[in-house]
């Protein structure tokens, strides 16, 4: 069934709708704050509304939280997909995949980016700003967004990722 409802609310399938939400969150710790921003600036130029929650200060701080606050606009609802980042992005990955309904991957190339998407029905994107520069972390999100999820054998699939949350 295309769009979102019901148990698939955090499911995104089928063919993209005018009325399908273009609204991210993004997020990162303190060693990712230029390479986030340059991001947020690439995500509105495609039309996308982001909900940027910081930081902007570049003082030492705690990935764990950004990652759940950015996570928890997601699994809300409020938000249609989320990108966070840190130094390698495995961090503030494990901290967004700890809010339920969050299927959050790190990505270090396109292809990833759109597997996660294609197959995975990933909803957050994590980047490593000590890992790429910004042409080709312009290039993930590229992929990561414009990537559909296919459904089918792959939707059980999920299902059963989401049955290990309890
Ligand atoms: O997975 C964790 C992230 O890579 C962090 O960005 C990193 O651990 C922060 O390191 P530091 O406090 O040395 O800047």
């Amino acid at each position: 069934m295309p769009g979102w409802g019901g148990a698939g609310r955090l499911r995104n399938t089928g063919p993209v709708s005018m009325t399908d939400s273009r609204r991210i969150v993004l997020s990162s710790d303190h060693a990712a704050i230029g390479l986030r921003q340059a991001i947020a600036g690439h995500v509105a130029g495609l039309g996308w509304e982001v909900v940027d929650i910081g930081p902007e200060t570049p003082e030492s701080t705690h990935y764990p939280e950004h990652g759940a606050a950015a996570a928890r606009r997601v699994a809300s609802g409020d938000c249609r997909f989320g990108i966070v980042l840190c130094g390698t992005g495995q961090g503030i990955m494990m901290a967004a995949n700890k809010v339920k309904g969050i299927r959050c991957g790190v990505c270090g190339d396109a292809f990833s980016a759109r597997m996660i998407r294609q197959h995975n029905d990933a909803n957050m994107l994590s980047i490593g700003a000590r890992v790429v520069g910004e042409g080709l972390a312009l290039d993930i999100v590229d992929a990561f967004l414009t990537a559909r999820f296919e459904g089918g054998r792959h939707a059980q699939r999920v299902e059963m990722i989401e049955a290990l949350e309890g």
